[in-house]
C-alpha cells in the first residue's frame, strides 16, 4: 500500500536530513496515552498518530476493502495485521511532513513489531517509549464512563474485557522487549490527569523529545 509517495518522501527527508524522530506510547486501554499525547501535542508541537484512530478512520471510509475486517478485530480486541496498520501510519508520517511523532497504541503485539522493523524502523529515529502504567480497575472505571459518550463499539464491558486480556498477553512482552533495550520511560498514570502530564513534561523538557 502507498509504496510509490512514501519511497518518494523517503527520498526527500534523507536529502535533507529530516528523519522523523518517533516516541511510541503505550498502556493499557484507558490508561491516558491519547489525554497526554494531546498535552504533549500542544507543549512540544509533536504529531499524535493513534494507531487506534487511524484504523477507525479507515474503516469508516466508503468502500474500504478492510472496513469490515477492522471493525470485527476492534469488537474483539484483537490486533489488526500490521500490514494494514503499518501503511496508515507510514503514510501519516510521510504526508505531515513534520518531524516529531507520537505514535500512540503501537506497536501493541510481536506481528506489529516485526511489521514495523521490516518497513520502517530504518526510516525513522525510534526516541523512546512512553508507558502509562494503571491498573485495570482504575482503567476499568474511566472507559466505562467515557463509554457512555463516545460511541466506540470497543466502549463495553465486554469487548473491553477481550481488549485487557490482548494487551496482558500480547502488548506487555513488548514493553518489556523495549525495556530490555533502556528506551521505555514508564508514568504512574493513576494520578489525576494534570499531574501525569507534570510527569510527561518534565521528561520531554529534559531532553527525552526535542520541539
Ligand atoms: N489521569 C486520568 N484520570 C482520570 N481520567 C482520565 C485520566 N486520563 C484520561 N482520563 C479519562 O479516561 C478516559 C480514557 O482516556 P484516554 O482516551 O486518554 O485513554 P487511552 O489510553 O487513550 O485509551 P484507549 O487506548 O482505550 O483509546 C477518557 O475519558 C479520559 O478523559
Ligand atoms: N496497533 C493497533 C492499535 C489498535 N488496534 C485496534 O484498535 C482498537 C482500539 O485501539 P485504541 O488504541 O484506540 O484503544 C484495539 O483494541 C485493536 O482492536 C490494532 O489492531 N492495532
Amino acid at each position: 500500500m502507498f509504496t510509490g509517495i512514501s519511497m518518494f518522501t523517503t527520498a526527500v527527508r534523507q536529502a535533507f536530513k529530516m528523519t522523523p524522530n518517533v516516541v511510541f506510547v503505550l498502556g493499557g486501554p484507558g490508561a491516558g496515552k491519547g489525554t497526554q499525547c494531546q498535552k504533549i501535542v500542544e507543549h512540544f508541537g509533536y504529531v499524535h498518530l493513534s494507531a487506534g484512530d487511524l484504523l477507525r478512520e479507515e474503516r469508516n471510509k466508503p468502500g474500504s476493502q478492510y472496513g469490515e475486517l477492522i471493525e470485527t478485530y476492534i469488537k474483539e480486541g484483537k490486533i489488526v495485521p500490521v500490514e494494514i496498520t503499518c501503511s496508515l501510519l507510514e503514510r501519516a508520517i510521510e504526508e505531515s511532513g513534520k518531524k516529531n511523532f507520537l505514535v500512540d497504541g503501537f506497536p501493541r503485539n510481536q506481528n506489529n513489531l516485526d511489521g514495523w522493523n521490516k518497513v520502517m524502523a530504518d526510516k525513522v529515529n525510534l526516541q523512546f517509549v512512553l508507558f502509562f502504567d494503571c491498573p485495570l480497575e482504575i482503567c476499568t472505571a474511566r472507559i466505562l464512563k467515557r463509554g457512555a459518550t463516545s460511541g466506540r463499539v470497543d466502549d463495553n464491558i465486554e469487548s473491553l474485557k477481550k481488549r485487557f486480556n490482548t494487551y496482558s498477553t500480547e502488548t506487555k512482552p513488548i514493553i518489556e522487549h523495549y525495556a530490555k533495550q533502556n528506551l521505555v520511560k514508564t508514568i504512574d498514570a493513576t494520578r489525576p490527569a494534570e499531574e501525569v502530564y507534570k510527569e510527561v513534561e518534565s521528561l520531554f523538557r529534559k531532553g527525552a523529545g526535542d520541539k
